[in-house]
């Protein structure tokens, strides 16, 4: 299986006047994980589908390139046209033909490509297996839910035996329940195919359960890519901070040139030394510091802090609270507290 590379890829819409804008992609390179699969993150506007669109090959670059292995398919001069990249586009709104059964949707593309007869016939059933739709094979697209119409278009790449699968949102018209037992289905697909897959989304829970690696965009660049864990563990500045998981960051007064992760004395003293209303005494630039909930404990020898908001999530409360500066954080705890409350309480 061949590796697919974007190299140096920027795509700028132009306009004119008051209507020119950025580059809606800016120097974007990324060597993808063979067979791997990548989460395209980021807030809306960023690029992604941008650079989804390129590489399957509806919009040129205007400048850098797309590679597949040796194959050069994009680049400011030239495009490979999509249907000659044996690659497939899952769209957020199925795409399916009404007046088309469930199993020649399926195998429409497999019909264009010359297949027929028993060949046929086991891919459809192959794929519509996989999906576990073998018993909707005659019905028609409109007696559906939403999640069979998109395991439909899932089955449907699935048949063509793509190099590179590329999703747009797929499951964004689905209810919270229908998502994770999608999940699974991508999971399987994915191993089935053994194909290359990036995944738009702006669901960071979807990203981090699904892929084998994150990248996160912001503004037309390439701001980190990592496996889920390290780009939890690790994220590089406020953007990916604030984007990958529930985390709040605080601005802190740290000695320059220390270690990334804090231990409590250090983290203690910073937050202890800046009493509400006061300057922080050093006058030097403050430090980002990302504060996982799942890091914050409740000690008596602690920071105290005020309750500013209890909320039941389900198996747990989760809490937003006030530093003695005014800055927030955000923790858990098995029981409600009340708003307004010190913690720990003395
Ligand atoms: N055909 C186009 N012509 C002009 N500008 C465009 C075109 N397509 C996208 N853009 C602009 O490029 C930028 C990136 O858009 P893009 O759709 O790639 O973002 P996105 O991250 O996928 O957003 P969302 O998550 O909201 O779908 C936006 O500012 C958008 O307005």
């Amino acid at each position: 299986m061949a590796q697919l590379i974007l190299n140096h890829l920027t795509k700028d819409f132009g306009g004119k006047g008051a209507d020119r804008v950025r580059p809606a992609v800016s120097d974007v390179s990324l060597a993808l994980r063979k067979q791997g699969f990548l989460a395209l993150l980021g807030p809306s506007g960023c690029g992604k589908t941008t650079v989804l669109r390129m590489i399957a090959g509806f919009e040129q670059p205007t400048d850098g390139s797309i590679e597949l292995g040796e194959r050069r398919l994009s680049d400011a001069t030239r495009v490979l046209p999509p249907e000659k990249r044996n690659m497939a586009m899952v769209f957020q709104s199925y795409a399916l033909w009404p007046h088309m059964t469930v199993a020649e949707n399926v195998g429409y593309p497999l019909k264009v490509r010359g297949i027929s007869g028993e060949a046929w016939r086991k891919r459809v059933g192959d794929a519509l297996s996989l999906v576990k739709l073998t018993d909707f094979a005659d019905r028609r697209p409109a007696v559906l839910s939403g999640g069979q119409r998109q395991r439909v278009a899932l089955a449907r790449c699935l048949a063509t035996e793509p190099d590179v699968v590329l999703l747009d949102e797929p499951l964004a018209n689905l209810d919270q329940h229908l998502r994770k037992s999608m999940e699974e289905t991508f999971r399987a697909f994915h191993e089935r195919s053994g194909a290359t897959m990036i995944y738009v989304t702006h669901d960071q829970a979807e990203a981090m359960a699904l892929a084998t690696d994150v990248a996160v965009m912001s503004e037309g660049k390439l701001l980190q890519v990592a496996p889920p864990a390290e780009i939890y563990a690790r994220p590089e500045g406020r953007v990916v901070g604030g984007l990958i998981g529930r985390g709040a960051i605080v601005r802190l007064n740290l000695p320059e040139g220390g270690a990334r992760a804090l231990d409590w004395p250090l983290l203690g003293a910073a937050l202890g030394e800046m009493p509400a209303g006061e300057e922080h005494a050093g006058g030097g630039p403050l430090s980002d510091v990302l504060v996982r909930p799942e890091q914050v404990h409740r000690d008596s020898e602690g920071i105290p802090m005020r309750v500013l908001s209890s909320v039941f999530a389900g198996e747990r409360f989760a809490l937003t609270l006030a530093l003695p500066d005014g800055q927030s954080v955000k923790a858990y705890s098995s029981v409600p507290l009340c708003e307004g409350a010190r913690v720990p309480s003395s």
